[in-house]
């Protein structure tokens, strides 16, 4: 436990991110008030079950009401409508932040609504899971992980030490680049992976030879795989796919072009080719694993690889 970092945070969409804040919030005493809202009345009630904050409420403008940290844990797609209705109620001196998965659009979308006076910073937690909702969410997710802001020319350097002060309390390592950049790293490393799992598993379901019965009853540790990305949220996933396009298609440019590249060794019988890339790529991984460190995640018995622990 440490000493409260602010009076009252308020946490708008209480899902997979937004409870999963809200559990280690509480567990190292960072606010003295949750404050949680979601438009859901169904989910606010589960999150009251929960436990998982002070007060609750349908009404976002209520919840950050007086409010010293705002963050936004919804849909990149939400992320204007939130800002505007959110907008006349946060308070002078505010720090506004948010989550979501791509940061060009969420800025383009939220900045126009924060009031002057608000700090806002964007931001994105390296961290989740294929799971959604208030009871997916655990207080470790983003212990050792990384969380990124993309701050607007200008911010307040003691609003964006006070944040990332808050976020390294949650176990994050922090770190801060332009959203242009953030979202072109992320299209390959997260983005593009989604999309390939998705894409893989709709083919497969989509063969006669394998109808469903055949994909679920033989399939192998690599497919699995694939299908647990495949299983992540379709909203949160369409959205970020609508709203990092630009970057999404280069990267989806580049990765058919290498695809073509495999069919013709494949085609060809090219094995040198083939083992040349399986070798670099291979030290790929084995990189990524010395850098961090593995964890192993108990229903589904995958293992994630996490970012280097803190100095
Ligand atoms: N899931 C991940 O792995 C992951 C990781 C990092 C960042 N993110 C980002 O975090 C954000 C939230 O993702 P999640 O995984 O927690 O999703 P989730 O589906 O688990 O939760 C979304 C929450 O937002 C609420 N919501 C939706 N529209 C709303 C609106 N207009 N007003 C108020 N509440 C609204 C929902 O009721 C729900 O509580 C997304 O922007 C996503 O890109 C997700
Ligand atoms: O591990 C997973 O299941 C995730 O999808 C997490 C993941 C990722 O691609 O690494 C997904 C989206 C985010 O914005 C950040 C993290």
């Amino acid at each position: 436990m440490t000493e409260p970092q602010f009076e009252k945070i308020a946490l708008v969409g209480i899902g997979l991110i937004g409870s999963s804040l809200a559990r280690v919030i509480r567990r190292e005493g960072l606010a003295k008030h949750i404050a949680i809202s979601t438009r859901s009345a169904a989910t606010l009630k589960r999150a009251e079950e929960l436990g998982l904050g002070d007060s609750y409420s349908t009404d976002a403008k209520e919840a950050v009401r007086d409010a010293d940290l705002v963050i936004v844990s919804v849909p990149v797609g939400s992320s204007g409508a939130v800002a505007e209705e959110i907008a006349p109620a946060l308070k002078q001196g505010a720090i506004l932040t948010d989550v979501g998965s791509t940061k060009g659009s969420v800025i383009a979308q939220m900045a126009p609504h924060v009031p002057a006076g608000v700090h806002f910073i964007p931001g994105h937690p390296l961290a989740g899971t294929e799971k959604s909702g208030p009871d997916a969410g655990f207080a470790d997710l983003f212990e050792n992980r990384w969380c990124i802001f993309t701050p607007l020319p200008g911010t307040d350097p003691a609003a964006l030490e006070k944040l990332s002060s808050f976020w390294r309390a949650c176990g994050s390592n922090v770190d801060v680049m332009d959203a242009e950049h953030h979202d072109r790293v992320l299209a390959i490393v997260s983005h593009l992976p989604h999309i390939i799992a998705y894409n893989i598993v709709g083919t497969a379901s989509d063969l006669e030879e394998v109808a469903e019965g055949e994909v679920i009853k033989y399939a192998a540790s690599g497919f699995r795989d694939f299908t647990r990305l495949a299983a992540s949220d379709p909203t949160m996933w369409r959205d970020v796919c609508l709203h990092n396009k630009d970057a999404i298609l280069e990267m989806l440019a580049r990765f058919s072009e290498d695809l073509a590249y495999l069919q013709k060794a494949v085609r060809w019988g090219d094995g040198e080719k083939l083992f040349d890339l399986f070798t670099r790529t291979r030290a790929v991984r084995r990189s990524i694993i010395e850098a961090g460190q593995e964890v192993d995640v108990p229903d589904f018995g995958r293992q994630v690889v996490a970012h280097p622990p803190k100095s």
